[in-house]
Parts: C-alpha cells; sequence; structure tokens
C-alpha cells in the first residue's frame, strides 16, 4: 500500500520506517528542509537504537521517500498518517494546532477518497474536529480513524514491530478493512488489533500513559516511605511486582518520570477532565508528587553539605531516561536549574543527550568527554540518567578524580553491596544511606 506520514519526529519517521519494513511504499513528509534534506541523503536525524539500519534498507529498496511537498506525497497515497506534534498550550491543554492545519492543508489538497490516520496523542473528540476541519474545504469523501501510538523511546524500533497491540478507533467500515489491511502482518504473528470508535481509542492512549505515571509515582511515594521507616524499595518492588496482577514493570522509583509524554499527557487529561467539569483527583496528586520527586535529592544535597555556594557537582546522565538522545522535560534539567540558582557549578556527561542540552544551557554547565573525567575534582557526584555504562563504574578511579567521595543516586543504579565497601557516601531513593 503507498503510505504518507506527515512529521518525521519519534513517532513518524519509526513508523514510517516500520511501514516501509512491512511491504509498504512510505512517502514521510516534514516542513524541517534541513531534516527532509539529511535523512534523502541517509542520516536519521534522532538517536533511536536500531532505526538507521532498518532506514537505510528501506530507502535502498526505494520503499522509503523523504519530502517537504505534502501535495505530491498525498496524491501518491491511499492512507495518510498524522505524526505531528500536540505540546501543552499555555493552559496545559494539548495544542492542536499543527494537526488542524495539515487537516485545513488536507482538506485543500484532497482529490480522492483517503483515510486520514491520527497518531498524535489528542484528546477526546479530536478525530470530529479534524473531520469538520477538512469538511470545510470538500466535498469529496474520506475518512479519519484514531490509531494512538505506544512506542517508548530507546525502544521504537522494537515497539513498533512487535507493539503489545494495535489500537483503531473508527467507526467506518471502508477505514476497518484499509486498516485491518494495513495491520494484516501483525495479526498474522498474534498481535491483537484492537478496533473500537474513535473517543474510546483516544482516551486510551491517555488513559494508558496516565496510569503508568501513576504507577511510577505511587512508587516514588513507597520510596519515599521506605526511607522513613528503614524498608528497603528494592525488595518491596520484587515482592509486589511478583504478584502478576501487580507485575514487575514500571515500579522503579527514581527522580520522577519526565520526557515528551509523559507530564504533557497527564496535563492534557487534567485539563480535558476540567472542560467537562471533572477533576481528575489522582492526576492531580500525581502531578504535584512528581515535580518535588524530581528535586528530591537536591534538598539531600544541600543537607550533606549545607551552602551549595561554589560546589562542584558531577552530573552523570542528562537524557530523560536511558538511551534516548531526549532531554524533553527531564529531571536532570530541573536539578540543574536549582543546583545554579544556588551557586553550585556542574560538570555534566551524557555521549548521546549532550549535544541536545549545549542548545538549551550553552555555557551554563561544563561537559565532559567521559564519566570519569566529568567527576575531576567534584564534591559530588549526581546519577540523574540509568545509562548502561554507568552500572559497574571503577569507584577507585572514581575515589583517586574527586575532592569528596560522595554520589547522590537518582537511579539507584548500584546495589548496596557494590557500594558498601568502597568507602562512599552514598544516598539512593528507598534505601538505606551508606555513610
Ligand atoms: N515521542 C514519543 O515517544 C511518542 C510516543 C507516542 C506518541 N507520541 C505522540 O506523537 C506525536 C508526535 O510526537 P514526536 O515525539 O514524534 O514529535 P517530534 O517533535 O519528535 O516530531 C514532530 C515532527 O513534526 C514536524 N512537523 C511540525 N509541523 C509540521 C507540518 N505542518 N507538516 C509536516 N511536519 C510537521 C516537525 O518538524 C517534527 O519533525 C505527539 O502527539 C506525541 O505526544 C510520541
Ligand atoms: O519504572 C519506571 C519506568 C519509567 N520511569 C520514568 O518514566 C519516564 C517515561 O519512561 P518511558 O515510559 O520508558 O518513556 P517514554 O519513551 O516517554 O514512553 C512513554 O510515553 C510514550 C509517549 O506517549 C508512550 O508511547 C509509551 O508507551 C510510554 O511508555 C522516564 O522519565 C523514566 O525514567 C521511572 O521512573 N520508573
Amino acid at each position: 500500500m503507498n503510505i504518507t506520514i506527515v512529521g518525521t519526529g519519534y513517532v513518524g519517521l519509526v513508523t514510517g520506517t516500520t511501514l516501509a519494513e512491512l511491504g509498504n511504499t512510505v512517502y514521510c513528509v516534514d516542513i524541517d528542509f534541513k531534516k527532509v534534506e539529511q535523512m534523502k541523503q541517509g542520516i536519521v536525524p534522532i538517536y533511536e537504537p536500531g532505526l538507521e539500519e532498518m532506514f537505510l534498507r528501506n530507502i535502498q529498496a526505494q520503499r522509503l521517500f523523504f519530502t517537504t511537498d505534502l501535495r505530491e506525497a498525498l496524491n501518491e497515497s491511499e492512507v495518510i498518517y498524522l505524526a505531528l506534534p500536540t505540546p501543552p498550550g499555555e493552559d496545559g491543554s494539548a495544542d492542536l494546532s499543527y494537526v488542524l492545519s495539515v487537516a485545513t492543508q488536507i482538506g485543500e489538497m484532497l482529490t480522492e477518497y483517503k483515510i486520514i490516520v491520527n497518531k498524535s496523542t489528542v484528546p477526546v473528540g479530536t478525530a470530529d474536529k479534524v473531520r469538520e476541519t477538512i469538511s470545510v474545504h470538500t466535498n469529496i469523501e474520506f475518512d479519519v480513524v484514531s490509531n494512538p501510538e505506544f512506542l517508548r523511546e530507546g525502544f521504537a524500533v522494537e515497539d513498533s514491530m512487535n507493539p503489545a497491540r494495535v489500537i483503531v478507533g473508527t467507526e467506518s467500515e471502508r477505514a476497518q478493512e484499509i486498516m485491518a489491511k494495513i495491520y494484516q502482518p501483525f495479526t498474522n504473528t498474534g498481535i491483537p488489533i484492537i478496533f473500537m470508535d474513535e473517543k474510546s481509542s483516544e482516551l486510551t492512549k491517555y488513559a494508558a500513559n496516565s496510569f503508568l505515571a501513576v504507577k511510577i509515582t505511587f512508587m516514588n511515594e513507597i520510596a519515599n516511605y521506605c526511607e522513613k521507616v528503614g524498608a528497603d524499595v528494592d525488595k518491596v518492588r520484587l515482592g509486589m511486582g511478583s504478584d502478576d496482577r501487580i507485575g514487575h514493570r514500571f515500579l522503579f522509583p527514581g527522580i520522577g518520570y519526565g520526557g515528551s509524554c509523559f507530564p504533557k499527557d497527564v496535563k492534557a487529561l487534567i485539563k480535558s477532565g476540567k472542560q467537562e467539569g471533572f477533576d481528575f483527583q489522582i492526576l492531580e496528586a500525581t502531578e504535584e508528587v512528581n515535580k518535588n520527586q524530581k528535586v528530591i535529592l537536591v534538598s539531600e544535597i544541600e543537607k550533606f553539605f549545607g551552602d551549595l555556594a561554589g560546589k562542584k557537582i558531577a552530573l552523570w546522565g542528562l537524557a530523560f531516561k536511558a538511551n534516548t538522545d531526549d532531554i524533553r522535560e527531564a529531571s536532570s534539567l530541573d536539578n540543574i536549574k536549582i543546583l545554579l540558582e544556588k551557586g553550585a557549578k556542574i560538570t555534566a556527561y551524557d555521549a548521546i543527550a549532550e549535544d541536545n542540552v549545549r542548545r538549551v544551557l550553552g555555557d551554563q554547565i561544563s561537559y565532559a568527554p567521559d564519566m570519569y573525567s566529568a567527576l575531576q575534582d567534584a564534591d559530588c557526584l549526581l546519577i540523574a540518567t540509568e545509562w548502561s555504562e554507568f552500572k559497574n563504574p571503577n569507584f577507585d578511579l572514581m575515589a583517586s578524580k574527586m575532592n569528596q567521595k560522595v554520589i547522590f543516586d537518582g537511579r539507584n543504579m548500584f546495589a548496596l553491596e557494590q557500594v558498601e565497601d568502597s568507602g562512599f557516601h552514598y544516598k539512593s531513593i528507598g534505601r538505606r544511606t551508606i555513610s
């Protein structure tokens, strides 16, 4: 099938590449000329493990094309996926301007029946809005389908090739048949394709993300309570997770959830609720707890050192989680902001996300070329991202570089036994402090 993807960010590019890998001819459209030029030259503009190989393979096979010309792509395709940004507007609600402006353009360009598939995360009722927007400009028949995306950054290729489920929201039989055809390769391998109405499909996405945000936040509160009563959150986590009604995944406490999705989607669902006179009390509490959790170690650092003016802090990890270059709503940034305000000096190391942080913070902080150089003359180390290379460090080498042997670990990277004999003061989340 010929398919157009509008927007080639994390979702659009991965979706486009995956659909090409499944044998479709895919036209990826973006307004960012520079990005499109890069992609035409075989350069993947984002860091996503496994993507480059598949991307190059499908370009070579002439199944994957890039353009800034929406009309050209539209004319070639029967199905148009929207993978456009839906950032929070000033009041926290999802900003639909990207989606609706492309809907307007599509309306003006339609010459024959098309299906417009919305992969962006959008509030309930957006399919109707897209339909109304397109209808203003055309009498030609079309369908709008909700098909939310559940991929995780860092595992985007894996999640797209082998999703837990595919949700398709449509009440049109014609659209349902075509969507079933696109996802037939998944059906063949036993992946459920769940058809439902558009509104339920749109809400499924917010409900799933918000539930996971609540799950993490609940564990962060349990972790904070563990510290009060002398329990160990790692043991509690194992004990809880062994009940398969709870499960082991997404029970890892830390310095709060970040990224381009959970914070904005929780906010947007709260806002959508308010518009109906409905209070999502659990989500409001989740937001509040998460806001504090993101910087919970700053007060620990202050408790340890007193005045932070002039203190040198090494920071391992800038990305909002491991295996991505994405720094949107990263806890590292919240910590940097407050630590700088308090007069600390920061040297950060993150091999993958450094460039993105440089664009935002410039030389407000220093950047180290490797994890050990970041520690030179540091009064303490703060760990903000769980990159694998931090998992089993040489504690002697670390000690030889640092002014003081002090670690604040926002990701519980080490088993307590790993640190026990190293002579480090080690403060993690929800576990005994070693000193
Ligand atoms: N990032 C994720 O892990 C993830 C996962 C699931 C769902 N989502 C949702 O998917 C949507 C897209 O997210 P993303 O992270 O891929 O965004 P992104 O910011 O990485 O990419 C969006 C792309 O759209 C392009 N764009 C903007 N306006 C355009 C226009 N008029 N025409 C063509 N291209 C245009 C931008 O240049 C950019 O390349 C959002 O609604 C998000 O909530 C994201
Ligand atoms: O046990 C855990 C799991 C995650 N996190 C944090 O939660 C945030 C989000 O992590 P993750 O869900 O892995 O990353 P995303 O790539 O943002 O993916 C989420 O958001 C996407 C965008 O909507 C959805 O498609 C995915 O299904 C959903 O997992 C990150 O800050 C993680 O550090 C924890 O603190 N503890």
